[in-house]
């Protein structure tokens, strides 16, 4: 097998051009945005006497693509003199070696636009080879990434914090992974705590083993409550009594002893919490597996051993980094000059651990186990303060690899509710979406009758219409769960993405071309497009000879407009990791769909000659490749038909 680095020596040299040298970090073989950054950074270094690198790194990412591919702000070449008259001679001099179509000088800055040739010769058949690895760039060789997402509680609800830590989790471990590192999934539940006290005592009284067999996330969760209100009931009493709290006998007492047990290790205690965990696990694998999650670690706080939590404790006594305050530990950051971060409890006077503590420990653990490159954790903004403290204290404590921990934080969502109510387990929201999307379904008798597994596809429908949602707008903003506007087809939603993929499936199966034949197409403008001779040749009355010249334009427009697109996925992917932002992929995928469907609208495929039709399927499947290859790395399983 040839790698991508001989395959695009090979096609360069079948279009007669010079590969341009490499430039240290990029990966010209892999995408094409860095092959034509290598050419222009050797060229302007040439006619700016600028060091080759420096270009390089100046070359800026252009959002649209009315201001080029790539665009270059001179300032950033550390040039002296008039860089307005400078940018004008450097567009002059520029040789466009086949790589470009046009540099244009706009103020200080150059626009290089790439050459649609040069793009349609190498672009669509490197998709149609690549297929499922179009986009990847090995660029985390050689580097493991821990990345801890979802990490609900056990027996409390799965709330939109954890929906959120999901799907952006889920999306980012895809996401490295496509570049190339190894990647380690890892769910930290909440597993430990008073909380478990209080679920055996509450189990005691109204837990069912049927039930917890059956629906062991349901079940725990109604015994929580049951708890909690007999709880919340013998507090008032006592009150109204006068009479403090009984410390055995109370439930309350009762589940704090219980939770002590555990902690020092009773075997019964931890029998039961045992029981409870796993089965809880065990359902959770289900229901991650309808979001095409699968977990290579379930760890959790309970797993952080009492010894890591005693040295840290001890670590951070050595370092002068404690206050004792009334038999508890703490850790006061405005001694340590860090007043914004306030002050945290690492351990109650009962000797207890905290969230913090265990947090501490657990990362020392996964550095110890693991030999991360980078830990990132997907936990919602309100924990900011909480993972800066942790994160600080590593820090103080010495650790180097601190600063290759990383918060991935996100806002909230608003108003999650389904028809039967709060939103209390993932289940119930994805049970919901399916309900919904078969309705919807269902309105189009026609095409429902066609889908062969109508349940399944509401299901990869209405996850979509989840996750889109989800991850459409920066990370940081909340957002307004609605049902009714992420379910629907038309505006940039979930579905709409869907329908896309299966309306080019659609195409692909109509032409029916075996996929080896595509490789051959003749993938120039004018094949695809078609030439004013052509039009010319026809005869025809003036106006009709005018309306076709528009249209042609219009085709070679839109198939430019396309092309340039599908060049800059891997670019998409790279800066999303940069920025560990799911809108940003999301964009893309809109930008790619809208494109092709007006683009769609003047190519037609169906009942063109033999060689139009196969260069159009040819551009139109690599659209399908991108658009199945993006959905996949958010989480998305595409539909062929819906
Ligand atoms: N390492 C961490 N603290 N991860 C986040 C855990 C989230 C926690 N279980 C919660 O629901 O709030």
């Amino acid at each position: 097998m040839t790698g991508p680095n001989e395959e695009l020596s090979a096609r360069l040299a079948k279009l007669n051009l010079e590969a341009p040298e490499s430039i240290e970090g990029s990966y010209p073989g892999y995408n094409v945005v860095d092959l034509c950054r290598n050419f222009i950074a050797g060229q302007l270094s040439k006619l700016a006497g600028v060091d080759k690198k420096i270009v390089y790194e100046s070359l800026e990412w252009s959002i649209v693509l009315e201001k080029g591919d790539l665009i270059v702000p001179l300032p950033r070449l550390r040039l002296k003199g008039d860089l307005e008259q400078m940018a004008k001679d450097l567009a002059e001099k520029f040789e466009l070696g086949g790589y470009l179509d046009r540099v244009v000088p706009v103020g200080k800055f150059l626009q290089f636009f790439f050459s649609p040739k040069f793009l349609l010769d190498t672009v669509t058949v490197d998709v149609l080879k690549r297929g499922t690895e179009y986009g990847s760039t090995p660029l985390g060789e050689g580097k493991t990434v821990l990345v801890e997402f979802s990490s609900p509680n056990i027996a409390k609800p799965f709330h939109a914090g954890h929906l959120r830590s999901t799907i952006i989790g889920g999306f980012l471990s895809n996401l490295y992974e496509r570049l190339g590192w190894k990647v380690i999934r890892m769910n930290y539940l909440g597993d430990w705590g008073k909380q478990f006290g209080l679920l055996a005592v509450g189990f005691r009284k109204y837990g069912s083993d049927e039930e917890l067999a059956n629906n062991p996330i349901q079940h725990l969760f109604q015994v929580y409550v049951k708890v909690n209100q007999d709880i919340a009931f013998e507090k008032e009493e006592s009150e109204k009594a006068g009479v403090p709290l009984d410390e055995t006998s109370s439930t309350d007492g009762q589940a704090r002893a219980f939770f002590k047990k555990m902690e020092d290790g009773d075997e019964e205690a931890q029998k039961l919490w045992k029981k409870f965990r796993d089965l809880s696990i065990k359902r959770y694998v289900d229901t991650y597996a309808r979001l095409n999650i699968k977990y290579d670690i379930y760890s959790g706080e309970s797993q952080v051993s009492q010894d890591t939590i005693v040295e840290v404790t001890e670590e951070l006594k050595e370092k002068n980094l404690i206050n004792e305050d009334k038999g508890a530990l703490l850790v006061d950051f405005k001694k340590l000059g860090k007043k914004k971060l306030g002050k945290v409890l690492v351990q109650k006077s009962d000797g207890t651990s905290l969230y913090v503590t265990r947090d501490l420990g657990a990362a020392i653990e996964r550095k110890n186990t693991y030999k991360f490159d980078k830990m990132i954790y997907v936990i919602a903004s309100q924990q900011d303060l909480h993972t800066k403290q942790f994160f600080t204290i590593l820090q103080l404590l010495g650790y180097d690899w601190a600063k290759d921990l990383v918060h991935v934080n996100f806002g909230m969502v608003l108003g999650m509710s389904t028809r039967r109510g709060t939103v209390v387990f993932l289940d119930d929201i994805l049970e919901a979406v399916q309900e919904k999307m078969l309705d919807i379904m269902k309105q189009n008798k026609e095409k429902f009758a066609q889908v062969e597994d109508p349940k399944q596809v509401a299901d990869q429908v209405g996850i979509s219409a989840v996750m889109i949602q989800d991850m459409q707008a920066k990370r940081i903003n909340n957002y307004e769960f609605g049902w009714d506007r992420m379910l629907s087809s038309e505006g940039d939603t979930g579905p709409y993405l869907q329908y896309a993929h299966s309306r080019l499936r659609s195409i692909e199966r109509n032409c029916n071309v075996p996929p080896e034949d595509l490789l051959t197409a003749n993938m120039s403008m004018d094949n695809l497009c078609g030439t004013e001779e052509d039009i010319k040749k026809q005869n025809l009355s003036e106006e009709d000879y005018e309306r076709q010249i528009r249209n042609l334009h219009l085709r070679v427009e839109k198939t430019t407009a396309l092309i340039r697109i599908m060049a800059s996925y891997p670019d998409t992917l790279r800066y999303a990791s940069k920025n560990y932002e799911p809108s940003t992929v999301v964009t893309y995928l809109f930008k790619l769909t809208h494109q092709f469907s007006s683009t769609y609208k003047y190519l037609r495929v169906m009942g063109e000659p033999q060689e139009v039709l196969l260069a159009r399927l040819a551009l139109f499947s690599a659209v399908r490749q991108i658009l199945n290859n993006g959905m996949k790395v958010l989480g998305i399983t595409p539909v062929d038909r819906m």
